[in-house]
């Protein structure tokens, strides 16, 4: 005899098949990534939506439950940009990267490594992992210097040394701290911040971050979550997949600007130097990274080398 509840609970089984299909299907991923590292890079307008923040935090306790190695690098430029604002301090951007004088570069630090930084700790601490906060300047994981970069005058044709403050880009990274955390149940949490060798502190761009912490400790994936699906061309559709030339001609002529630019930058260097694949995804998404790592359906930019 079926009851009225029947069909309800007959729907409710059918869903439970389902996702019970869905992990199944998904361990032939997780056995690939089985011991590896994946950086992923949380990027701060991917991080502004607390819901998305929590499940991002859920992901990564689950990455770590089934044997991968997540290494987080956060960034926080909106937030930054709120506290300069309520500060009164005004600063430039130039190609995606802020200027960064003494009086912001404090700020800069109090947001990332402070704030942000024990947030991301403090979601993934309460979905039920072991997260550590650091920044680069613990256990010298970032060695830094002061970013050494040119930019051609468009009046002139003659390349400019630009002179970004207290920007740095690493100069060394030492992924000791991080070795010792792999073989435990401890996520580390990194904050873009590095030591200068005069003890100066550098802001650096999180993606460069990102970059050189994948190419350090042999990342398998770096995975760069984002505001956006990935790069878009002019008319505002996706480019799946992308090799260095072409970044470089997408830079050149304008369809690639801003934030997006250091973050294709930091994936070319990345894949270059031997992390064998690094995604620009949209951290919008709900669940971006197990979409990406533990199904086919992978969506997003993928960049490689030429
Ligand atoms: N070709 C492009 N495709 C997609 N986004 C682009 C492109 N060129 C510039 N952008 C800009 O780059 C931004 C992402 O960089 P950024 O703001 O630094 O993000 P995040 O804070 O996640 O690091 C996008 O929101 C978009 O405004
Ligand atoms: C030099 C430089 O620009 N540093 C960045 C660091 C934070 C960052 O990169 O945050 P997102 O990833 O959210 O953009 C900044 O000051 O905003």
């Amino acid at each position: 005899m079926t009851t009225p509840e029947t069909p309800d609970i007959l729907q409710d089984r059918a869903a439970w098949l389902e996702r019970a299909k869905t992990l199944s299907e998904s361990l032939p991923f997780m056995r690939q990534y089985s011991d590896e590292t994946v950086v992923i890079k949380f990027g701060g307008h991917a991080m502004e939506s607390d819901d998305l923040a929590r499940l991002f935090a859920r992901d990564i306790v689950l990455l770590k439950q089934v044997g991968v190695n997540p290494v987080v690098v956060h960034g926080g430029g909106p937030q930054i940009d709120v506290m300069l604002k309520r500060l009164d301090i005004q600063t430039p951007r130039v190609d995606g990267l802020r200027y960064t004088d003494e009086a912001t570069v404090e700020v800069v630090e109090m947001i990332l490594s402070g704030k942000i930084n024990k947030q991301i700790v403090s979601a993934i601490n309460e979905a039920g992992g072991f997260a550590v906060g650091l920044s680069g300047k613990d256990g010298h994981l970032i060695r830094a210097r002061k970013l050494r970069r040119t930019k051609k005058d468009p009046d002139s044709n003659i390349e400019k040394i630009l002179d970004l403050g207290f920007v740095g880009e690493p100069a060394e990274i030492t992924p000791h701290i991080l070795d010792v955390f792999q073989q435990t149940d401890v996520i580390p949490v990194i904050a873009p911040v590095g030591m200068g060798n005069a003890g100066e502190t550098f802001n650096i761009n999180a993606d460069t971050a990102a970059g050189a912490i994948a190419a350090a400790t042999n990342a398998r994936r770096m995975i760069m979550l984002t505001d956006v699906p990935g790069v878009l061309d002019k008319a505002g559709n996706l480019i799946p997949e992308m090799t260095a030339s072409q970044v470089a001609g997408y830079i050149a002529d304008g369809t690639i600007s801003g934030g997006m630019i250091p973050k294709v930058e930091t994936c070319l260097e990345a894949v270059t130097q031997g992390v064998e694949a690094a995604v620009i995804l949209d951290g919008r998404v709900p669940h971006a990274v197990l979409l990406e790592l533990f199904t086919p359906h992978g969506v997003g930019t993928l960049i490689k080398a030429d």
